[in-house]
């Protein structure tokens, strides 16, 4: 089955084309994606534990080789991770011995040393992230919430086209959650980033994306278009969100909410 995200005359930024991968001496656990992230698309990934979610964003990556079938970022063969690829795990994976700001421009500091306008964006991103107060700090004096921002920021300031982002909330509480939820759209939908962003919540899928694809046995079996006025806090409590989070659990066979 296909997954286009953001309507099939968008022009695709990365495209999976019958990707198939085995870790070797195992059965598939990617068995055959076609599935394309449109420039600016905001593209979920939802499933159980297990079935493959963190595989296939590895594939889009270029961190594992698929079997067959191709992946193919911007019209080119994905060998090697670039520079306009930013990725977000679930733990923040910041350098404890560098200060925040530091860790932000950790991306650029890989090719050469800092300029001070390079500086200046690393600070605008901690601003925008409510953490320009923090910019000298270590890791170790920040919340789990504050260091996944950090790594937010670091994600973002090469101003990657695609940000592939695996459960990066899943450890913060449920209010900090949504605080990066709300931030994160922004920010994309500001610089017209396209993401493929895993999660095991339905609410924070249906909330941040424009396609939710529902990934079972290593296939996508169910692709559901997320058409939800300009999100805000009231989306949550909308009837329209209550249907489409009901549509995502109904694909992934769980029992129904009574409304
Ligand atoms: N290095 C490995 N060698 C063998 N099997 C692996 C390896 N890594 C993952 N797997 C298996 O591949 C399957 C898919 O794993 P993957 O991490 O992609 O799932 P997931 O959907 O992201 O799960 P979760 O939601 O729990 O993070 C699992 O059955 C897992 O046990």
């Amino acid at each position: 089955m296909r997954a286009v995200c953001a309507g099939a005359a968008a022009v695709s930024l990365l495209s999976l084309r019958d990707v198939r991968f085995a870790f070797p001496g195992w059965p598939a656990t990617v068995a055959g994606v076609d599935l394309d992230v449109a420039a600016g698309a905001f593209h979920c990934l939802v499933g159980r534990s297990g079935c493959g979610k963190t595989t296939l964003l590895k594939l889009a990556a270029g961190l594992l080789r698929p079997d067959s079938g191709e992946v193919v970022f911007r019209g080119r063969g994905r060998d090697a991770i670039g520079p306009d690829i930013g990725f977000v795990f679930q733990a923040p994976n910041l350098l404890e011995w560098q200060r925040v700001i530091d860790n932000v421009l950790l991306p650029v500091s890989l090719h050469h040393r800092p300029r001070p306008e390079e500086a200046a964006q690393a600070l605008q991103l901690l601003e925008q992230l409510g953490l320009a107060a923090h910019a000298r700090k270590y890791p170790r004096q920040l919340s789990g919430g504050q260091q996944s921002r950090v790594a937010l920021a670091r994600a973002l300031i090469l101003q990657p086209s695609l940000l592939l982002l695996d459960e990066p909330f899943a450890a913060l509480d449920a209010i900090t959650r949504e605080e990066l939820q709300r931030d994160l759209l922004q920010m994309c939908r500001a610089r017209g980033t396209g993401v493929l962003f895993v999660t095991h919540d339905i609410a924070e899928a249906v909330y941040l994306a424009d396609r939710v694809d529902v990934v079972e046995s290593g296939r996508i079996v169910q692709e559901i278009a997320i058409e939800l006025p300009a999100r805000t806090a009231q989306t949550r409590y909308s009837p329209a969100f209550a249907q489409r989070c009901a549509e995502v659990r109904a694909a992934l066979h769980l029992e129904a909410v009574e409304a």
